[in-house]
């Protein structure tokens, strides 16, 4: 991949126009004549942390970007423009007062808010402002991105309190009681959505695994009225598979740590007991606060039952015990043991080895699980949505996994980055394009940028009629016994014509390797089509179908019925499932006014101010904001 310091020198002074003759001499000319440039601007380095906006560093290259980020985060300023983009450096500690109500309120009633320090206040201010001029696009859209730990679950909570503060309905209604506050509930909904769909891993104490979309409701008078949430992709295998040293959800470590002698009773939920699925569970987290979970869910309306329900059912399968899920004992190790195969209308009983039991087992948890986060997304939803009739326009906040290349990639780093290679062409699509065009629109002189079209690279993960999701999908519904290998040399045969797409002939692994706009990234393709497919067997839905457990017996009820309306629901495998999805969020982002912030980890390990260039140039260059400048 071409570094951005060598892009930088070959658009030098060109606009981005290629070097035509491209003769040595005038590169090293260039180069020369750039080196000296770069001296130049580092020179004065008292100066660096001055630049709030990079794209008015001159010259703009790797270097001197990485010098003004440092110079800034060592003087404790944390935000910078970049162009469109707001960078936002993690500090790893909290700064008094920068997030106070009165900055909040300094921000909000600013006549030129962009005048003051780079903040992200400046961005939800902005968006704010946008959507009471009434100009089209009126609805917002605030996408922060960034890798793991980078600190995109913070700033969202940060947008959050801001639009809860700045456009607070309840504090013209004096009479109302706090907790029915709207206000309230939608903040509320975020430590209950982190205590079950947050983890401790080792790139972040306190990292989601689920991306999600919330719309902020506004009604006529700006006013926030209420909120919906969009879940994506939670990472449901962590419940009975946790990478090594790292943790199962917070839930279960909140409510192992937490639960007072008169819950422990009523769940029948012994104190200091071990559990195979709840590994480091000695590592203290601020985040394992079960009683502020518990308060948020009340102020939600999830009264104490049904917390006990929710509870029990949570503690009785990590105890994976049967008959505590509120089935009977025999009927679930049949339904564990046993596989029923269907021949037409016969149906045929195969026993299972002891490790497809497992597999079983494990199948159980990870539905139960990922049901009932659904079900808990629909309730805070039913909880803080306003009515359509109240609310007009809404301001979207978007937090979604930043790009991923892992040692060993599979099916989730695979929709994880193309979730992230649409939304780089969302942004090039409409900033650089609209800027560009302004620029002609208004005869300035301007230079022609040349940026990455990833359309290609789409095409191969997504295209009609053969791209890799199609081939993974035709691959599931042969209902075969899945081979790597194979599905190596087909994914081989029907895209190499597709200049993204590679295969190390030396490796011994079935692989593909994507070169996406960030880098290169080799997914194993072991597992792949299992994971797509995602099975559930049959039997044990009907199992849980018969549940005593109300809360169990609901939520399974309500699957069935959906499995009757649409035939073949189960089939939807994982990459069209989330395809869709994605595709709805694009078309919402479309019709709203983008904003972008993306999200910086300064260190792999989460030291407080500590800056290291390799970790921020990795950074920069897997973003959208390296096509801003
Ligand atoms: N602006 C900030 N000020 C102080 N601390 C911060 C800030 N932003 C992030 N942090 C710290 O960094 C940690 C990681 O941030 P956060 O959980 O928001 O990352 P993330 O990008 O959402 O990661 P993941 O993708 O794993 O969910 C936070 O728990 C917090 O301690």
């Amino acid at each position: 991949m071409i570094s951005a310091e060598e892009q930088s020198r070959a658009e030098y002074k060109h606009g981005g126009r290629e070097v035509k003759g491209n003769s040595k001499k005038v590169n090293q000319s260039l180069n020369e004549s750039l080196d000296g440039e770069i001296q130049a601007f580092l020179i004065d380095e008292d100066q660096l942390h001055t630049y709030d906006d990079l794209t008015k560093v001159n010259p703009v290259t790797q270097t001197t970007v990485l010098k003004c980020l440092q110079a800034r985060y060592s003087m404790k300023v944390f935000y910078t423009h970049a162009g469109c983009t707001l960078v936002a450096l993690n500090p790893f500690q909290p700064i008094p007062d920068l997030y106070s109500l009165d900055v909040m309120k300094e921000y909000h009633c600013a006549p030129q808010p962009q005048e003051f320090k780079p903040h992200i206040f400046i961005v939800a201010e902005e968006a704010y402002r946008n959507l009471q001029g009434q100009m089209e696009p009126v609805n917002q859209s605030l996408v922060v991105s960034g890798e793991s730990g980078a600190g995109k679950t913070w700033t969202s909570r940060c947008l959050m309190k801001y639009y809860a503060t700045v456009a607070a309905s309840s504090s013209v209604v004096k009479s109302q009681d706090t907790v029915d506050r709207i206000e309230r509930r939608v903040l509320d909904s975020n430590p209950i959505m982190e205590a079950f769909g947050n983890a401790c891993t080792l790139r972040n104490n306190n990292s989601s695994r689920f991306g999600k979309y919330i719309q902020l409701q506004l009604d006529r008078s700006q006013l926030l009225v209420g909120a919906s949430v969009q879940t994506y992709l939670l990472e449901k295998t962590r419940v009975a598979c946790q990478p090594a040293k790292e943790r199962n959800f917070h839930i279960f470590y909140q409510m192992m740590k937490g639960a007072t002698d008169e819950q422990r009773k009523e769940w029948r939920m012994p104190k200091d007991q071990q559990f195979v699925w709840l590994p480091n569970a000695e590592k203290t987290l601020e985040e394992d606060c079960f009683q502020e979970t518990l308060e948020a869910m009340v102020h939600l309306g999830i009264n104490a039952e049904k917390q006990g329900q929710i509870f029990k059912v949570r503690y009785h399968f990590l105890q994976r015990a049967a008959g505590l899920l509120g089935v009977p004992v025999d009927e679930l190790l049949a339904c564990l043991r046993v596989r029923t195969l269907k021949a037409g209308k016969q149906s045929v009983l195969k026993p299972c080895s002891q490790s497809e039991c497992s597999v079983r087992r494990d199948c159980l948890a990870k539905l139960i699980y990922a049901q009932l986060f659904e079900w808990l997304v629909t309730f805070i939803n039913n909880s803080i949505c306003a009515d359509n009739s109240i609310w007009c326009n809404f301001i979207g906040l978007l937090d979604v996994y930043g790009f991923e290349c892992f040692p060993v990639n599979n099916l989730e780093q695979l929709c994880i980055n193309y979730a992230n290679e649409k939304l780089q062409q969302h942004f090039v699509a409409h900033y650089l394009r609209a800027q560009q065009e302004e620029y002609v629109s208004e005869g300035l002189e301007w230079s022609f940028v040349k940026y990455q079209d990833n359309q290609n690279c789409l095409d191969l993960i997504e295209g009609s009629p053969t791209s890799i999701f199609s081939l993974l999908n035709e691959e599931c519904r042969l209902n075969r016994v899945s081979d790597a290998k194979k599905f190596r040399g087909r994914l081989e045969k029907e895209l190499c014509d597709n200049a993204n797409i590679s295969w190390d002939k030396y490796s011994q692994e079935a692989h593909f390797t994507v070169a996406h706009y960030a880098g290169k990234v080799n997914y194993q393709i072991d597992g792949m089509m299992e994971k797509n497919k995602d099975p559930v067997p049959r039997e044990l839905i009907a199992l849980l179908q018969k549940s005593e457990n109300p809360l169990l017996h609901q939520i399974f009820a309500d699957k069935d019925t959906e499995n009757a309306k649409s035939k073949g629901l189960s089939k939807v495998t994982v990459v069209s499932k989330f395809k869709n999805s994605l595709e709805s969020l694009m078309k919402i982002l479309h019709t709203t006014t983008p904003h972008y912030t993306r999200c910086i980890k300064p260190n792999p390990d989460c030291k407080p101010l500590t800056f290291q260039k390799e970790e921020v140039a990795s950074s920069v260059l897997h973003t959208a904001i390296w096509t801003d400048f």
